[in-house]
């Protein structure tokens, strides 16, 4: 089985063409190839599918020829992955499997169509607008905090750290303690902090991430993109352009009335055949 390696901000991810859905992706596989001793290693899988191909894809089909099937590192599957689409995107251009063109390219995913633009080494993706709808509590190294529940296709949980506590210091080698009947699907947490301003953009945030389904995380776009809404509302705006820098880089969210984009790097580092019988069982 031909894989590619891909990485956006260091979220990193197992690429598999299955142009024609003929691959039966289990959980137990995806969990196997993401192993970083005993796999290919990655925070998840993105299976590139023809959406016609796939039973979740096939009424996108008439807009978009590809769906980005997505899967967590431990085999769940999520509805969205902005560094995802980010990644499945480039893979598409560099594989020749689809042509870059002035317009916006269309993937098909689990939560709707995103349209994805390339600038150089960097992928755009436009969005929904992130929807904050409740708030919440997240408990961490024996803190509870308060904070934002927020759609962006996923769900996410944005907690401000008070100025008492540094990011750096957050113990996120387990999950963070939610309500589950807030998240009853489970929840990605963002952990942020406010960074000082950047050139161009309306305000500056550095955050840290625990991913449902993939632990803690370098970048988490979707995550991002949340924190950027998040943002907003508390500067009392609408609409604007954030710097979100995560541990694995800088992304910059812009959300605008309906839509939100998100833009960072995505690079290709590898590509290679996997042994399927020499992976964990
Ligand atoms: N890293 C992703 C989000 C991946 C899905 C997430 N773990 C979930 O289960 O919702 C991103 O870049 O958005």
């Amino acid at each position: 089985m031909e894989f590619t390696k891909g990485h956006g901000t260091g979220n990193d991810f197992v690429i598999l063409p299955d142009p024609d859905g003929a691959l039966d992706l289990t959980p137990g596989l995806v969990a196997a190839l993401c192993d970083r001793r005993r796999g290919v290693g990655g925070d998840g899988v993105l299976r590139v599918v023809r959406a016609a191909k796939h039973p979740e894809g096939v009424a996108l089909a008439g807009e978009a020829e590809w769906f980005m099937d997505y899967w967590n590192s431990d085999g769940s599957f999520a509805e969205m992955c902005g560094n995802g689409a980010r990644v499945f995107v480039r893979y598409l251009l560099e594989t020749g499997l689809a042509t870059p063109s002035g317009a916006a390219l269309p993937v098909a995913t689990r939560a709707g169509l995103v349209r994805a633009r390339v600038e150089g080494a960097e992928v755009a993706v436009e969005m929904r607008r992130p929807r904050l709808y409740d708030t919440a509590t997240a408990t961490v190294g024996g803190f509870t905090l308060t904070g934002a529940a927020v759609d962006v296709g996923n769900p996410h949980l944005v907690c401000a750290l008070p100025a008492s506590l540094e990011l750096g210091g957050l113990d996120l080698t387990r999950a963070p303690d939610v309500d589950p009947s807030v998240f009853p699907s489970g929840v990605n947490v963002e952990f942020t902090t406010p960074g000082e301003p950047v050139e161009g953009t309306d305000g500056h945030v550095l955050m840290r991430v625990y991913e449902r389904g993939s632990a803690e995380t370098l970048s988490c776009g979707t995550g991002a993109c949340a924190v950027a809404a998040v943002a907003l509302r508390d500067a009392g705006w609408e609409t604007g352009t954030m710097t979100v820098d995560v541990p694995g880089g800088r992304l910059t969210v812009t959300v605008t009335d309906d839509t939100c984009w998100l833009s960072g790097p995505a690079v290709l580092v590898a590509t290679g055949e996997i042994r399927l019988p020499a992976l964990p069982a």
